[in-house]
């Protein structure tokens, strides 16, 4: 375990402060500073290049920031981790174009995932069959695709395969789901029932959601960060964050 850094909030379950990253002299980051509680859920919007894929891909360790603090559960410095150890720790990430294993079943895709988990006591936890057929029938439940679980991935359509691919995630036990555009490319029915089970596993885990649909967001109900040139520009509930000008000028009234 790292050392606690000073000053950082140990309540958070994720602390940045003061986080910058250049690539070849360009401030994509600069100065972010973000908190998300345990069991929080955060919608993060912003216009085209103001650091959204680059802020996940410093929480998971892909990019390191050139300054600043990245705590997780207020003891673990992220920065001094790499990809896999963090994802160990329980950071998960759904990136936006589904990868489900399109000619094997759903129940096996969760089944993959689960015996993919990383964990070192995992032998140990899952070395009968029932508590592992329990946790994928309560996964199959929350993704909505338990009447398909027979059914290959491959016949699935691409809303649901994005549902899919978060259970296939919810398999590893993360504490916090990076998820990026789920909405995208869905229809709105799928739209309006990937808001629901997101509510739902926001209920035990904590989620931080890229999107662009505001319709969708509107629908998640929950606090937004709008981030802008690499910094956060506004943060609050949807209808403070829609009513400040700057956000309407550099992003909502494109
Ligand atoms: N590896 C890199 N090398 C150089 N520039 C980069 C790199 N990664 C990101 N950038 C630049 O950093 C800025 C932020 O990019 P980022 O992809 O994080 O934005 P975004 O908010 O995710 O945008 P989008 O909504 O288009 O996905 C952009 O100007 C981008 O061109």
């Amino acid at each position: 375990m790292n050392a606690p850094v000073p000053g950082a909030l140990t309540s958070s379950l994720l602390y940045l402060d003061g986080v910058s990253v250049s690539f070849d002299g360009f401030k994509a980051i600069r100065g972010l500073s973000l908190t998300i509680e345990p069991d929080e859920m955060r919608a993060i919007i912003g216009p085209n290049g103001a650091g959204k894929t680059t802020m996940m891909d410093i929480i998971t360790g892909k990019t390191k920031p050139d300054v600043g603090t990245v705590m997780f559960g207020g003891t673990v410095d992220l920065t001094k981790l790499d990809e896999a150890a963090i994802a160990n720790l329980g950071i998960g990430r759904k990136f936006q174009k589904p990868t489900v294993f399109d000619s094997h079943t759903i129940e096996d895709n969760i089944l993959l995932a689960l015996k993919s988990k990383r964990t070192v006591g995992k032998t140990l936890f899952w070395k009968t069959e029932e508590p592992q057929q329990k946790r994928i029938d309560d996964i199959l439940g929350i993704i909505r695709l338990a009447d398909r679980r027979d059914r290959l991935a491959g016949s699935l359509s691409h809303g649901q395969k994005q549902w899919l691919e978060i259970g296939m995630l919810l398999a590893q036990d993360p504490k916090l789901l990076l998820v990026d555009e789920p909405a995208a490319g869905m229809t709105d029915g799928e739209t309006a029932q990937t808001a629901v089970l997101l509510k739902e596993i926001a209920r035990d885990h904590s989620v931080i959601v890229v999107e662009h649909d505001m319709g969708f967001i509107r629908e998640l109900g929950v606090k937004v960060t709008v981030l802008h040139e690499g910094s956060v520009l506004a943060e609050g509930p949807l209808d403070h964050v829609s009513a400040n000008e700057r956000v309407v000028e550099v992003y909502l009234g494109r």
